[in-house]
């Protein structure tokens, strides 16, 4: 469980007059459920990226409890990142010519901390996000299937911090309804701090508070239960 701090960060890309992402100040406590909102091209994936620690920030500062990431080298950051967060991105990030267990399990072996307890709740995380044929090579899956992949993998190691960008996209009511469940329920037997994008009205109104982002600004910062419906 960690707690995030951002201070005076802004993220500019080459070509752009004005910085896509610009944040003065933001806290989220440890252990807390947190929804980004914004419409399209509001900034969330590049807030994502940043606090994930995919992308090197340039201006500014951004602390998970006492590290901030700003110091970290891309060595360093990708292994602090393999320690600290379970990451579901929008396109997945999965290996193709690998069975979907085998997906589950490769952050784990290639930080060498795979074992037989860990194989088995990779399987228990299949079956709980729905899945059949753990041996299924990943590229013969749907979308919808890669996604419950995507999310058993990020959520296999108990992550102190869980992010999602989009994690119910891809999913019909009922699929989408099961992820939400599993995330709470991972989060919460874990208390792991949880950061969720997502367009999904049911799945933002289960967490706890919701950041709004307009054009790479918070416009909006409130406790879920205060948002007058
Ligand atoms: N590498 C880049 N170079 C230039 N502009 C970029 C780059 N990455 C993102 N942007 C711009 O930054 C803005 C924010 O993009 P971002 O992907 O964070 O939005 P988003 O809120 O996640 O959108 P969506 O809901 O459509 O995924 C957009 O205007 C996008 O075009």
């Amino acid at each position: 469980m960690l707690s995030l701090k951002i201070e005076n960060l802004a993220v500019t890309f080459p070509g752009l007059a004005a910085p896509v992402l610009e944040i003065d100040h933001l806290e989220i406590a440890a252990g807390s459920h947190v929804a980004l909102t914004g419409g399209s091209g509001s900034g969330k994936s590049t807030l994502i990226n940043i606090v994930a620690g995919l992308e090197r920030i340039r201006t500014g500062r951004v602390f998970w409890g006492e590290q901030n990431l700003a110091d970290l080298s891309e060595g360093k950051r990708d292994q602090w990142r393999a320690q600290n967060i379970g990451l579901v991105m929008q396109d997945f990030h999965l290996f193709p010519g690998l069975s979907a267990l085998d997906n589950i399990l490769l952050p784990a072996r290639l930080s060498r901390v795979a074992n037989a307890e860990l194989l088995k709740r990779a399987r228990t995380l299949f079956e709980t996000v729905g899945l059949k044929r753990p041996e299924q090579h990943i590229e013969t899956m749907s979308r919808g299937e890669m996604q419950r992949v995507a999310i058993a993998r990020a959520l296999l190691r108990k992550p102190g911090v869980i992010i999602a960008d989009e994690p119910t996209a891809s999913l019909d009511l009922e699929s989408g309804e099961a992820v939400g469940d599993l995330l709470l329920s991972v989060a919460a037997d874990a208390g792991s701090t949880l950061i969720v994008a997502s367009h999904d009205q049911r799945l933002v109104e289960r967490l706890g508070r919701r950041l709004s982002l307009k054009s790479g600004r918070i416009i909006g910062d409130v406790p879920v239960g205060e948002i007058a419906a």
